[in-house]
């Protein structure tokens, strides 16, 4: 039997085109829409990328109708409950979650990697008093290309896991230093006796030399139970398929840039109000609110078209509705309220919102609902992170979702440089 085809037609002059209908395909998508672009000569208009799909991935699924999520097939529910951070960057890097030799063989590896040049260490002084982390953090991600020139040539698969290991170890480290420049203090340099996540904690919380005590006003303490809420935190932010700093990451790849420098762009796109950003400014705007008797005035603002308040931290472009990690974040807060003195004032007004926009006609229409961003900044706020400190967690989280999508760019046969066309308006 003949390969099943598919007829397309231009419609602007009636010629029609024949292609061979894409194995396992149903629908509208049956057949490879490029040939029939580039034989015909159309294209289609779709700013923000809409409709769009820009590449095939093996890595994260999400149905936003259903708000599902998983990595590598398995659901983000299992992973943020059953299993640590560093085998969820195991499965994103390798296809499969670790043995137990190979997370031990990962753990050490990140350790050792965590240290920064010594020379790069000066960079952060050459940036103003104040600088925001995500300045010098997006800074320090494109001076390891410096240091690191030869990722740009990379031909094993043990030169693409020394790639992607170095750089995710190194950037708790590089976070924690702009923290630490911002603030003028003293840096802290990585402990070798520390897990990944626990080490960022001491990196933000350690006096020079290295102590810690467990004075209220000053550096605490680390609690087991904090580590594993942030932990937590960083298996929820890991990957997200083609969203606006990934597709930024690989855009940046497709150019033949260091991998490195891709980063570094995916950061500075992720700091944005409308991405990442959106996790700093929750928190501003909860506060605003100040109380739950005013949060009604806030949704009508938000609701009115005049009026460019928007809830931060609501709505989204896939999930049509609840965030599944939005869910998970809600769950933890409340396992959390008491051990780690969360905010409870806080925590009613985001219930408020949430409890008014759920039943609102505005936000039923338009499927606005909770995203990762509305509940994680109470958590990280417990966790003593300041609000400047949000998006550079949300970094660390995702950079070995970044570096998984660069790697699978990078092997895959269908990679093209991004170049997308335009509908020219002018004279
Ligand atoms: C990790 C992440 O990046 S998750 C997203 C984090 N960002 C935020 O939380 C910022 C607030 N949310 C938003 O700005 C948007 O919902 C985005 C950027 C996340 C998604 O944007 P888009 O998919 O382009 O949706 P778009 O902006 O077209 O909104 C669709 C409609 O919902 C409304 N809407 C969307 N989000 C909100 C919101 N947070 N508050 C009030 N109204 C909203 C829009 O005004 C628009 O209404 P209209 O159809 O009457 O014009
Ligand atoms: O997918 C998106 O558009 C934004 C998002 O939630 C993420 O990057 O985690």
């Amino acid at each position: 039997m003949g390969k099943k085809t598919m007829t397309l037609i231009d419609n602007r002059n009636g010629k029609h085109y024949e292609y061979p209908i894409l194995e396992g395909s149903r629908g509208p998508a049956a057949v490879d829409m490029r040939s029939f672009y580039r034989d015909s000569g159309m294209f289609s208009y779709d700013p923000g990328f809409t409709s769009t799909a820009s590449c095939r991935s093996e890595i994260t699924f999400i149905d936003g109708e259903k708000g599902e999520l998983r990595y590598r097939g398995i659901p983000i529910e299992e992973l943020a409950t059953g299993h640590s951070y560093l085998e969820v960057c195991h499965l994103l890097l390798e296809g499969k979650l670790p043995t137990e030799e190979e997370l031990t063989a990962l753990d050490l590896e990140l350790r050792h990697r965590a240290f920064l040049p010594e020379s790069l260490v000066k960079l952060f002084e050459t940036m103003p008093d104040n600088a925001h982390p995500m300045s010098t953090l997006s800074a320090g991600a494109t001076a390891l290309s410096a240091f690191y020139y030869e990722h740009l040539k990379l031909e094993s698969d043990e030169d693409y896991r020394e790639m992607a290991h170095r750089i995710i170890a190194k950037m708790p480290t590089l976070a924690a230093f702009a923290y630490r420049h911002s603030l003028g203090a003293t840096y802290i340099y990585p402990d070798i006796d520390r897990s990944f996540t626990e080490n960022f904690l001491y990196m933000l919380r350690a006096y020079p030399g290295g102590k810690l005590h467990r004075d209220p006003s000053g550096p605490r303490e680390i609690k087991p139970i904090e580590v594993q809420a942030l932990d937590t935190i960083f298996t929820l932010h890991a990957d997200h398929e083609q969203n606006a700093s990934t597709t930024v990451v690989r855009s940046v790849a497709s150019t033949g840039a260091h991998p490195y420098v891709a980063i570094a762009s995916g950061i500075a796109a992720l700091w944005g109000r409308a991405h990442g950003g959106a996790n700093e400014s929750v928190i501003e705007q909860l506060r605003m609110i100040g109380s739950v008797e005013n949060v009604d005035k806030f949704i009508a603002r938000a609701k009115d078209p005049k009026d460019p308040f928007r809830l931060m931290g609501f709505g989204h472009r896939v999930y049509k509705n609840f965030d599944p990690r939005a869910r998970i974040l809600k769950t933890l807060q409340d396992q959390l309220v008491e051990e780690l003195d969360l905010d409870t004032e806080l925590m009613r007004i985001a219930r408020r919102i949430e409890e008014i926009a759920l039943s609102d006609e505005y936000f039923i229409k338009r499927k606005l609902y909770p995203n990762i961003d509305f509940y994680s900044g109470i958590i990280l706020t417990a966790l003593g992170l300041p609000r400047s400190m949000f998006t550079p967690v949300f970094v660390i989280g995702r950079t070995v979702g970044w570096v998984a999508q660069w790697i699978e760019f990078r092997k895959s046969p269908e990679a093209k440089i991004a170049r997308p066309r335009q509908l020219y308006i002018g004279k």
